[in-house]
């Protein structure tokens, strides 16, 4: 099968959070099984040149038809890793991907409205006609009303198309003025609550809606979370529309890259190792000490890495640096967040431990350090408000981390009660709690660390059974080739 996916992201080139893994990780996987896969991406002047080889110009002066003008793009094309991307850059002088970060911008809509638009065009007069295109996230969630409404009727008649939402919170809200800027135009026929209506702001149009209402199949990121946004407020109001087609919408758990997550082989550790032999790990603890000025002591580390977004819990992370303290663990963070109050309250969080030898906070985006903490950690926190899916508490048990989460989403779905849950002992793999309140991480720090310090066997057994489990592509690469082939044919 010929797959093209478009994307905001991909690992390692692009990389602002799970969505890059995804794309790169799912790519690589389809490849294995014998697929042809291409990946679209925006040319941002902040990626990370030093990941695509033989970067060439592939297409000149394409010209994308945008409001009554039209915008010229240059099209690269490179490989990342071994998977073949092609990069659009456009000349306009809104200067959409050059301006130093990936997001965050007040034009967001109209940006990756128009890299939509332009990855279609692309694909149009280049002649590619995959059998799927997989897009991602509000970001590329117009590409299939745009095949549909467009691209289908001169050309691209036999693709079909498949949307993955990772996060249901950032919808892609805007104005008419987004249909004028791609050709869709009739706004009176998009408005309709059936279309693209905002069942919410009677006067926007809602991209993500669109993929719904449009795409021959919609997924979400793990089992949990496709029946949350059903049943809760996590589909952020789209809960009645995935209702209306839930014929084509379905929860696919994420997999993790094993080659690129890798205890055995990661060249951003010191020291390797395995299920069948974890000794190393205690000496990439010491490294880790070593990198975060942390001291030498007979003591568990607990670490979070991840984005700083209030999806994230950020008041209970910030409760779990102080209660680990307190129990006599220490405490690693890594992360950032694009609002500059969670930064600000963060640093001064860094500030006030500075002197302390036991806690190290990292504020910003470093992917090499992120797999010494995964690897040199004893645990890892991730006390999410709503988690679609979660990869680095995957990521974790892939290193013989033990995962410390709240039951929501994806975490229920990976995470097993060391000892509350009804599965077999060596199928328990973390800690579990329930509440958003401190009471309840402090319960489940408190017995992990506590078994840390009293039970070490039983603690090793743990991290080992978390090794053991298979959270690799292999099964999600199957459920996806079983979902474009069951669109293909239809
Ligand atoms: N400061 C930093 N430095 C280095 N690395 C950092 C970092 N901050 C984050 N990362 C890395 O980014 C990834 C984050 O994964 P998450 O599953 O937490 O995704 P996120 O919430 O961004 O995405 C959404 O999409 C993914 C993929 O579908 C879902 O798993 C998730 O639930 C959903 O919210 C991990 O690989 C992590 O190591």
């Amino acid at each position: 099968m010929y797959i093209v996916m478009i994307a905001s992201e991909c690992a390692p080139v692009a990389k602002v959070g799970g969505l890059g893994d995804v794309v790169f990780g799912l790519t690589r996987e389809l490849e294995i099984r014998g697929h042809s896969v291409e990946i679209i991406l925006p040319k941002y002047d902040c990626m990370r040149y030093d990941h695509i080889w033989g970067l060439q110009k592939c297409y000149e002066n394409l010209l994308v038809p945008w409001f009554n003008y039209h915008i010229s793009c240059t099209v690269w094309f490179g490989f990342v890793h071994g998977r073949k991307c092609f990069f659009i850059e456009p000349h306009s002088p809104e200067n959409f991907f050059n301006r130093g970060a990936y997001y965050g911008f007040p034009d967001e809509h109209v940006r990756f409205a128009f890299f939509s638009k332009a990855a279609l065009e692309f694909m149009l007069k280049s002649g590619k006609r995959p059998d799927v295109i997989h897009t991602h996230d509000w970001q590329t969630a117009l590409v299939p009303v745009m095949l549909y409404e467009i691209y289908q009727h001169i050309g691209m008649w036999h693709s079909r198309a498949c949307h993955t939402i990772h996060n249901f919170k950032h919808q892609g809200i805007a104005g008419a003025n987004i249909l004028w800027l791609t050709g869709l135009g009739r706004p009176e026929y998009y408005f309709q609550r059936d279309r693209m209506g905002d069942d919410f702001n009677h006067s926007a149009i809602n991209f993500m809606k669109g993929a719904v209402v449009y795409a021959n199949f919609v997924t979400t990121v793990s089992p949990s979370h496709a029946w949350e946004v059903r049943h809760s407020d996590w589909g952020y109001g789209l809960g009645h529309v995935l209702h209306q087609h839930q014929s084509h919408f379905g929860g696919i758990l994420n997999g993790l890259d094993y080659d690129m997550w890798n205890p055995e082989s990661d060249p951003h550790i010191p020291y390797h190792y395995s299920a069948g032999d974890i000794s190393n790990k205690y000496k990439t603890k010491e490294a880790l000490r070593q990198r975060m000025l942390l001291r030498d002591a007979y003591k568990p580390i607990v670490a979070y890495v991840g984005r700083l977004d209030p999806q994230k819990g950020v008041p209970l992370i910030r409760h779990a640096i102080f209660h680990a303290l307190h129990r006599n663990a220490q405490f690693v963070l890594l992360g950032s967040s694009p609002e500059s109050g969670i930064n600000a309250d963060f640093w001064a969080i860094k500030h006030h431990l500075n002197d302390n030898p036991d806690c190290h906070l990292e504020i910003g985006y470093n992917e090499e350090l992120a797999h010494l903490i995964y690897a040199g950690a004893d645990m890892l926190v991730v006390p999410s408000l709503f988690e679609p899916c979660g990869l680095t508490q995957m990521i974790a048990l892939r290193y013989g981390t033990v995962p410390i989460v709240r039951a929501v989403g994806g975490l229920i779905d990976t995470v097993f009660d060391w000892d509350f849950s009804e599965r077999p002992r060596q199928e328990r793999n973390g800690f579990v709690f329930h509440q958003t309140d401190n009471l309840a991480i402090e319960s489940a720090m408190d017995r992990a660390i506590g078994l840390w310090f009293n039970e070490p066997e039983q603690f090793h057994e743990l991290a080992i059974n978390g090794m053991r489990y298979d959270y690799s592509w292999n099964q999600p690469g199957k459920d996806y080739v079983n979902i474009y082939e069951y669109i293909r044919d239809k």
